[in-house]
């Protein structure tokens, strides 16, 4: 399969028998495989887009693929810390997670932005459980820790996130007794430290893990971009590992784009097959990625 598409040559796709006839060769490619699709903040759109997405994941879940959604809400809770007055910013792209900020994260992804998902799932025919990190200790986290150096000195420093953890364990037994009972997972990226602690996690990191314990088929990390572009804005549709590491070295990927490609990484030297990096605002995104020959999106795979 080619993966040559910019999002003005897809084809308008609606859930019809047409469109199912020419899936079916793509579905056997996916029977029984894990996919595990991240749904960014900047992704989710207005109740119509959130349905159209609602409604490729369940069509998944009836062909025989075991979709895992993990979802993120950076936006959401950036706008939650505004309206309760507490000061919020990000260092290295992650977000700096005291207690006041990390009782309110965890209140919009596994409460709210969780539950919805659920909701819009289950209002198109699905079975989703809402989860996060903590049930079940499925992901246990430690504290991120990192270091900037000082440009005049040249002196390391060591700069404090907070609950800002990182995956450590997969205990992927809870997840295996939810697919196996024909359920749709639902995730929020909160996890638990050792001492039981909640930590903030990365969306795209919490996704990595996931799908890496899960050896699955595709990791699909849905965004508000179409891609990866070049430096002309142009959409890449197919990278290795190598080509990721110069774009990130010559300045082409950066700010958040820079922990998505960390993680198709970390996702690909654990076996996930294939990452894509995709539009999440087209409609239907995920079938049109997973069920025909046109792809969307940038494609990365080992080498
Ligand atoms: N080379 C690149 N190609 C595409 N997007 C890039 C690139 N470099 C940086 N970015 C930025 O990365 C952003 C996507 O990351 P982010 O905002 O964290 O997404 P999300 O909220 O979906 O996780 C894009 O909106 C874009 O501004
Ligand atoms: C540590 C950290 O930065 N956590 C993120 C978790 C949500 C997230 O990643 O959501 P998106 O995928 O929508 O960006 C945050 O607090 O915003």
């Amino acid at each position: 399969m080619t993966h040559p598409s910019t999002p003005d040559q897809l084809p308008d796709v609606h859930v019809q028998a047409e469109v199912l006839v020419q899936a079916l060769p793509h579905m056997q490619r996916y029977d029984q495989q894990v996919v595990v699709i991240k749904y960014g903040g900047h992704a989710m759109g207005d109740r119509a887009a959130a349905e159209d997405f609602a409604e490729d994941v369940v069509l998944l879940e009836q062909s025989g693929i075991k979709p895992i959604v993990v979802h993120g809400g950076g936006p959401q809770i950036g706008r939650m810390l505004d309206k309760l007055g507490i000061k919020s910013e990000f260092k290295a792209g992650l977000r700096v997670t005291d207690q006041a900020t990390v009782e309110v994260v965890e209140m919009v992804l596994a409460g709210s932005i969780n539950k919805q998902i659920v909701g819009w799932i289950g209002a198109e025919g699905g079975k989703a459980v809402g989860l996060c990190g903590k049930d079940g200790n499925m992901v246990t986290a430690r504290k991120v820790t990192r270091t900037t150096v000082d440009p005049d000195s040249n002196i390391e420093k060591v700069v404090d996130l907070g609950f800002v953890g990182e995956p450590e364990k997969v205990n992927r037994e809870v997840l295996d007794q939810v697919l196996s009972a024909e359920l749709i997972p639902v995730l929020a990226p909160v996890a638990v430290g050792q001492d039981g602690q909640t930590y903030n996690v990365n969306a795209d990191t919490f996704a990595g893990a996931i799908a890496g314990a899960m050896m699955a088929k595709r990791l699909l990390l849905l965004t508000d971009v179409p891609g990866v572009l070049d430096k002309n804005k142009n959409l890449i549709p197919e990278m290795t590992i190598e080509d990721c590491r110069r774009l990130i070295a010559d300045g082409t990927i950066t700010d958040g784009m820079i922990p998505k490609i960390e993680t198709c990484i970390y996702a690909l030297e654990r076996g996930v097959e294939a990452v894509v990096i995709l539009d999440g605002k087209v409609p239907h995104a995920v079938l049109l990625e997973l069920f025909t020959d046109h792809g969307a999106g940038t494609l990365i795979r080992r080498g």
